[in-house]
């Protein structure tokens, strides 16, 4: 068994538990709190129970379970499952029931119906056997009649095989729907947590565990585990077992066969020991690629790329800075409603197979030869015993479904008791609450503190250590930057310009200097009390790590305002302020060419590469990526409501007369007609160069800004600061 260390004291330490156990489907429930029924340990929510699941038994102190692994069955862990059951299960199934109410009671009844067949089934041939049986006997045989039986079984079988494809259509839909809920709260709960809630281990294990849960839903699970949907398969199987038991008993009473009836129950279980061999006729990866069509491969590519975004951290600082939310979860859903679809029709509509077939002739099942060794108990049985051949026949089926029956009992519940813990991770990952959210009564509106010219910075006492890091990156930050000024930030390399940028950004939070009250004010107001998205709305940047996103260059530029991006004059604008018209003229299929980035790959789907995309992918050299992102980051920067722009690095891979442009595009930006201040422009720098552009200049070192003031007046200091120029030029 696999382990990891625990953080069992981290999430708490972190505050991002702060709601009640709730069994809501919505991120912030209202429900009052109630502690769990628990009679040894209570447990204040979902998420306790989930750790508490985690922990390997006789080990109490620190060690979990990694991810996904297996929960044993021990009493602990029994009673666990059964507070979750107890506590969120009906709830959860609740809110799946209400999806399609009247398709998911129609699912359960059609489970319970179906589970009554094999007994009818069995019940009808022994009918038919009796019946012939007697004609013999009595020397009134016909064919004819012999016929109009076996065509009143096969009539039979025929309709059972309809209600079969009915039950079956109508459960992919509710599945489909319940698979497509599951899976958009999963994304949007990703989507929405900042990069600080992200940073807890714990809470990363918990997103795992609750994307296992979520992708259980997929047909054939994938995991291991099986979908809420299947818990109603344990019912259906309970009856189908109780119904051949009853039959079983009712055809054994009036004598003893116990002899015979082990020596069949041996018989039937004998061949289930037996590995199963894998079905010829399922479908192999290469018969994928024949099941979409262009428009389907595209949707399929798309939702996975959309997938990707939602779930790489590399594409987080930018999702949660240009607000990406709510188009990643459009995209995704109108992409997986198309997929959905194409799935829904090759089921209903595929090429026929031997199984398809044997829906139409459901007498022939090729197992069922199989068992004909198994006739030999009955021959004995019959021998012994004035039964009829039809109760003998109806008794050897019985005896095979319930050791079937019971086999899949065992399978599902065991499945289902693992299924029990993910259903917790997802119930207590859709109660976690981003860390850098404001309390809604803190929350200032940050449109109403809006300055004339930018935002104003003040920093006062900030440090910040990364998590799971003893040494703090950034030591006692102090700045003043007044709204419209433009600050360089310059220094060695790891002396913390990007983390100051990200805090500035609120992309971190930030802590106090030991001993000190830290202070990040913007406008004059302490930035913990924006809301992030709203501060975002308000902010451009280009990131160090910029993201590459495997797509058109449209979007890739478009992202930087997403409510622009259908309007292609602004991004070809954009284009043209990062000088990028070379490099769209370069392109097969202008902004319309896909990218292509080593290393930043989304699973593409079959067919979504070869005949069915018409778009041709195309690499970008370094330079040629950084153009894009500052792009990107011009979308957002000509807005009028952009009030700070943070560069990071932005011209590194640059050549010196690009450099120039670019600088000079982002002090226009900056500016109005008049020179008036617009905007607040921070930016980070290797080529000091660059730096005596900005009014003031941050040197940095080891963590924290040593100098500060104009180019200038730290020239004149003759400190760091002019040494590092010297070097530079
Ligand atoms: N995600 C992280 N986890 C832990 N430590 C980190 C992380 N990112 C950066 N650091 C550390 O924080 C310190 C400051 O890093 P930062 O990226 O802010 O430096 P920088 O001045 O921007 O460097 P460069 O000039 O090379 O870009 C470094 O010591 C770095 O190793």
């Amino acid at each position: 068994m696999q382990l990891c260390p625990g953080h069992s004291n981290l999430s708490r330490s972190m505050n991002l538990w702060p709601q009640p156990f709730s069994s809501d489907f919505s991120f912030q429930s209202n429900k009052p709190q109630r502690k769990l029924r628990e009679p040894q340990e209570r447990f204040n929510s979902l998420y306790d129970i989930w750790l508490a699941s985690r922990s390997v038994p006789g080990e109490p102190k620190s060690p979990l379970l990694v991810p996904g692994a297996q929960r044993r069955l021990t009493r602990k862990n029994t009673r666990l499952a059964y507070l979750v059951l107890s506590n969120y299960c009906l709830d959860f199934m609740k809110r799946l029931w209400h999806q399609h109410p009247t398709r998911t009671t129609l699912m359960m009844a059609c489970h319970l119906v179906r589970s009554l067949f094999p007994v009818f089934r069995g019940y009808s041939q022994a009918l038919i056997i009796d019946e012939v049986q007697a004609l013999i006997a009595s020397g009134s045989f016909t064919w004819n009649r012999l016929l109009y039986l076996a065509g009143t079984e096969l009539l039979r079988r025929y309709a059972e095989s309809v209600f079969d494809s009915f039950a079956i259509h109508n459960e992919n839909i509710v599945s489909g729907s319940a698979k497509y809920h599951v899976e958009y709260q999963q994304l949007k709960q990703r989507t929405r947590l900042d990069v600080p809630t992200f940073s807890d281990p714990l809470t990363r294990d918990l997103l795992l565990e609750s994307d296992l849960f979520a992708r259980s839903f997929n047909v054939g699970g994938g995991f291991g585990s099986i979908s809420p949907l299947d818990f109603f398969q344990i019912f259906a199987l309970f009856t189908e077992i109780v119904s051949h038991l009853f039959l079983i008993l009712s055809i054994t009473s009036s004598y003893t066969h116990i002899g015979i009836l082990l020596l069949s129950l041996f018989s039937v279980a004998l061949p289930l020991a037996l590995p199963y061999t894998s079905s010829p006729f399922s479908h192999s990866h290469a018969d994928l690629d024949s099941i979409y069509t262009s428009r389907e491969a595209r949707a399929a590519d798309r939702r996975e790329k959309m997938r990707n975004l939602a779930y790489n951290d590399c594409h987080r600082p930018e999702v949660l800075l240009f607000g990406l939310e709510d188009w990643i979860l459009k995209s995704w859903s109108s992409a997986w409603k198309v997929v959905y679809d194409s799935e829904q029709t090759s089921q209903c509509m595929g090429s026929p197979s031997l199984s398809n077939l044997s829906s139409f002739f459901p007498g022939i099942n090729p197992s069922d030869l199989f068992f004909a060794l198994q006739n030999i108990p009955f021959l004995l049985l019959l021998q012994t015993s004035s039964a009829t051949l039809g109760s003998l026949t109806l008794y050897r089926s019985s005896i095979q479904s319930v050791v079937f029956g019971i086999r899949s009992l065992l399978a599902t519940t065991r499945m289902v008791f693992q299924s029990v813990f993910l259903m917790a991770a997802f119930g207590a990952c859709m109660e976690i609450k981003p860390k850098l959210e404001p309390e809604i009564e803190e929350k200032v509106d940050y449109h109403g503190t809006r300055l004339k010219g930018g935002v104003s910075i003040r920093a006062r006492n900030i440090s910040y250590t990364y998590p799971g890091c003893t040494e703090p990156a950034l030591k006692n930050i102090n700045l003043t930057l007044e709204a419209g000024e433009t600050l360089a930030i310059v220094g060695y390399n790891g002396s913390g310009k990007s983390t100051l940028a990200n805090i500035l950004l609120r992309i971190y939070d930030f802590d106090p200097s030991p001993g000190q009250e830290g202070q990040l004010l913007i406008n004059d107001v302490d930035i913990r009390k924006f809301d992030p998205v709203d501060y975002h709305k308000h902010v451009s940047a280009v990131f160090q790590g910029f993201s590459k996103f495997n797509s058109t260059l449209r979007e890739n530029v478009g992202i930087g305002s997403i409510e622009r991006l259908p309007h292609r004059p602004s991004i070809e604008d954009a284009l043209d302020l990062a000088r990028a018209g070379a490099i769209v003229d370069a392109l097969p299929q202008g902004i319309q060419t896909i990218l292509q980035c080593p290393g930043y790959e989304t699973l593409s789907y079959p067919g979504s590469r070869n005949q069915h995309t018409t778009n041709q992918v195309h690499g970008l050299s370094g330079g040629e990526w950084q153009r894009i992102a500052i792009a990107r980051a011009f979308m957002r920067a000509k807005h009028p409501d952009t009030d700070l722009l943070v560069f990071d690095e932005p011209t590194s891979s640059l050549d010196a007369h690009a450099q120039n442009q670019i600088f000079n595009t982002i002090h226009r930006l900056s500016r109005d007609d008049d020179g008036t201040c617009l905007k607040t422009v921070v930016f980070i720098t290797h080529r000091l160069s660059t730096a005596r552009r900005a009014d003031k200049v941050a040197m940095m070192e080891n963590g924290t800004i040593t100098e500060f003031g104009t180019h200038e007046e730290l020239l004149k200091k003759k400190g760091s600061y002019a040494a590092l120029y010297d070097q530079a030029v």
